[in-house]
């Protein structure tokens, strides 16, 4: 599934968080979204997945508008994992997964065998199939957000969305959740706060600062010691390990005057 934005534009508190933001997203291209806190990182997804209208500027699905195409339909094509996870009600584990499902089902349809089925298959995937009886709200933050994950998978899509995903999560499941998406082989458009974690798993990579994009490209391409500074006011050093041609990040001590 392709995605794209053209000249969005989104005012918040009567502030411009948006700037005339544009992007094209690949079938299957795994997307990272990067930039500092409060660059407009979140506000673009949520744009993106249908929670924030814009103020002005068109996004697309496979060229279709998505004015033209209904929330249920969207919930078919596009699944979320987003940053705050708790829930009002004490859902058990497998049954909010199962909500994975509700975009396939008709008005009141009761879950069946196959939806079960799928719930539970989502749930091995991250690892999670002991815990499937248990309340959700009584998970810790690394757990929900593994039954979260879950729960997008149970929903079939061609284009997961997540912000900021691992953010509760240790090293291993940091690196698994990633993993999994990765596996999928579908659109995955992410906000990425680990710039080590976006050059490991991005195809390509989108650098937000003050609601603009300032550069775009592969993660060899975009995470150099100069966009680090303008994006981050740090200091860094960017290696590529020789044995695994792989990128590593380091960063230095900030200067406290
Ligand atoms: N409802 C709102 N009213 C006013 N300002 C808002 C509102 N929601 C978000 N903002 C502001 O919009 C800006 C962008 O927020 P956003 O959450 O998109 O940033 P972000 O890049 O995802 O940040 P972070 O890395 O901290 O999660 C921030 O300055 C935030 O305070």
């Amino acid at each position: 599934m392709e995605m794209s934005s053209k000249n969005l534009v989104v005012y918040l508190g009567g502030k411009k968080i948006l700037n005339d933001l544009s992007l094209h997203i690949k079938n299957k291209e795994f997307v990272g979204i990067i930039g500092p806190n409060g660059s407009g990182k979140s506000t673009l997804l949520k744009a993106l997945y249908r929670t924030l209208r814009p103020n002005s500027g068109t996004i697309y699905i496979d060229d279709k508008n998505i004015d033209d195409i209904s929330l249920k339909e969207t919930a078919k094509k596009i699944a979320v994992v987003a940053q705050h996870n708790d829930s009002d009600f004490d859902f058990s584990v497998i049954d909010m997964v199962l909500i994975g499902r509700t975009p396939h089902k008709k008005f009141m349809e009761r879950d069946n065998p196959n939806d079960y089925k799928i719930a539970l298959e989502s749930l091995e995937k991250v690892g999670m199939t002991n815990f499937s009886d248990r309340s959700f709200n009584s998970l810790s933050g690394g757990e929900k957000q593994r039954v979260i994950l879950a729960r997008a998978l149970a929903q079939e899509t061609k284009c997961l969305i997540l912000d900021e995903p691992t953010n509760h999560l240790d090293i291993k499941y940091q690196l698994q959740f990633m993993s999994i998406a990765k596996s999928l082989e579908i659109t995955v458009i992410s906000a990425i706060h680990d710039l080590n974690i976006a050059a490991l798993y991005c195809d390509k990579i989108y650098a937000m600062k003050s609601g603009e994009i300032i550069d775009y490209g592969t993660p060899k391409e975009v995470l150099t010691k100069k966009l680090i500074k303008v994006l981050y006011e740090v200091d860094s050093e960017v290696n590529i390990n020789k044995d695994t041609n792989t990128m590593n990040i380091v960063f230095k001590p900030f200067e406290i005057q």
